[in-house]
């Protein structure tokens, strides 16, 4: 079958780990038969350089003409980078919050999952690890303080800056509906995570998680505090199955949850509206700390790619390769430095990718 995939590469570590995601694709195509069409767009700090805005309405058409979307990672060094002395509109950052508003992307996939091998990368104690840690959060992504009104205002020669938070009840209920339905997959126990001893948008999501839990009589709910959760994902991580939350909880907590799976360069993503498309990115950003260096851990877009070929383009059977292959390389000992461990095998991103890509 063909497929069109737009391809993202982005800023930072994103084109080489797009680059390693590219490889094991090409390796499925191969394998079993398949075309797929790629359309280079972009987005961030890459596409300001060329258009001087972070997204274009071209980037958003041509991502609408695709099956799905596959990114890297945008953003750069906010110390060093001339796109941070552009208004915060023009930055890298709005580009992304753009494209996922413009693509209606409302959830945020996040699977963290422990590998048995990478144990020994996990920060946490052998006892709290457990039988081992295999959670998804489950974010809403198009709606809160990203997205609320936002101003600087100044009175008296003092400056006040506003970010507002509100959450309408449909934009909670399709995002619960969504966890709710990944939980009858699961394990059938969401945990809903707000702030509702003092937020009104958490009260108001707790009572309409409540309604749309009723249509689940099989799914436990539960409902946990942030500041709890918090706590709970590196005391007790086994506990969770689907933690359903807001859009600034759930990216503070899916990069906390990423350390419980080794690093934050093994948390996939994929976000999704209510069609079958969907745009596939790493949880973790462009690391312009390691970019260039063929240090970044690619396995993180290479599963986020197995989502897209699940998800997306209905290809189970080819994602099941995908992350069947990922569980090998990681079993014969080989290792990026993030989830390098004493014994291990080490290579770079580029070696990640091939061997990847040889194990399809
Ligand atoms: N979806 C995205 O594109 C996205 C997500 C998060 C941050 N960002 C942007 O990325 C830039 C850098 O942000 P940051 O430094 O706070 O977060 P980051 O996720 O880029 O990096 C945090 C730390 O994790 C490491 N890291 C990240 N990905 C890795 C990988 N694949 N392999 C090995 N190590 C990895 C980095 O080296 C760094 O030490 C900022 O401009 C930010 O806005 C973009
Ligand atoms: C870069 C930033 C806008 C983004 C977010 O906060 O959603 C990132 O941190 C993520 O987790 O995808
Ligand atoms: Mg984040």
């Amino acid at each position: 079958m063909e497929y069109k995939i737009a391809l993202i590469p982005g800023d930072g570590i994103g084109p080489e780990i797009v680059r390693e995601a590219r490889k094991v694709l090409d390796a499925v195509c191969s394998k079993y038969g398949h075309k797929f069409i790629y359309s280079e767009v972009l987005l961030g700090g890459a596409s300001i350089d060329v258009h001087g805005v972070p997204l274009t309405e071209e980037a958003v058409e041509t991502a609408k003409a695709s099956d799905a979307v596959l990114m890297g990672s945008i953003g750069g060094d906010a110390k060093t980078s001339p796109w941070y002395k552009l208004e915060p509109s023009r930055r890298p950052e709005a580009g992304l919050l753009a494209i996922r508003k413009a693509l209606n992307l409302f959830a945020n996939l996040r699977p963290a999952y422990l590998y048995q091998e990478l144990k020994a990368a996990c920060p946490l104690k052998e006892e709290v690890i457990g039988e081992g840690f295999d959670m998804i959060i489950v974010r809403e992504l198009t709606g809160g303080l990203y997205f609320g009104e936002r101003k600087t205002v100044e009175e008296n020669g003092i400056k006040t800056a506003v970010d507002t938070l509100s959450y309408n009840e449909n934009e909670i209920r399709r995002i619960a509906v969504k966890a709710f339905d990944i939980a009858m997959k699961r394990k059938k126990k969401v945990t809903s995570v707000d702030k509702a001893n003092v937020l009104d948008s958490s009260r108001l999501w707790r009572k309409v998680v409540e309604e749309v839990a009723k249509d689940y009589p099989e799914v436990t709910l539960e409902h946990m505090l942030v500041d709890n959760c918090a706590m709970q994902l590196v005391h007790n991580p086994g506990q969770f199955d689907v933690i359903l939350t807001e859009n600034m909880f759930g990216d503070i907590l899916s990069d906390e949850a990423s350390m419980v799976t080794g690093s934050i360069g093994m948390l996939s993503s994929a976000s999704l509206n209510d069609t079958k498309f969907g745009l596939y990115e790493p949880s973790h950003g462009s690391a312009p700390d390691i970019a260039g260096q063929n240090k970044a851990n690619p396995i993180a877009t290479i599963l986020s790619a197995a989502m897209m070929l699940r998800y997306s383009l209905d290809l189970d059977r080819e994602a099941d390769a995908v992350e069947a292959a990922v569980q090998k390389v990681l079993t014969e000992g080989y290792r990026t430095g993030d989830i390098m461990s004493e014994g291990c095998r080490p290579v770079g991103t580029a070696e990640m990718g091939d061997l990847i890509a040889a194990a399809v």
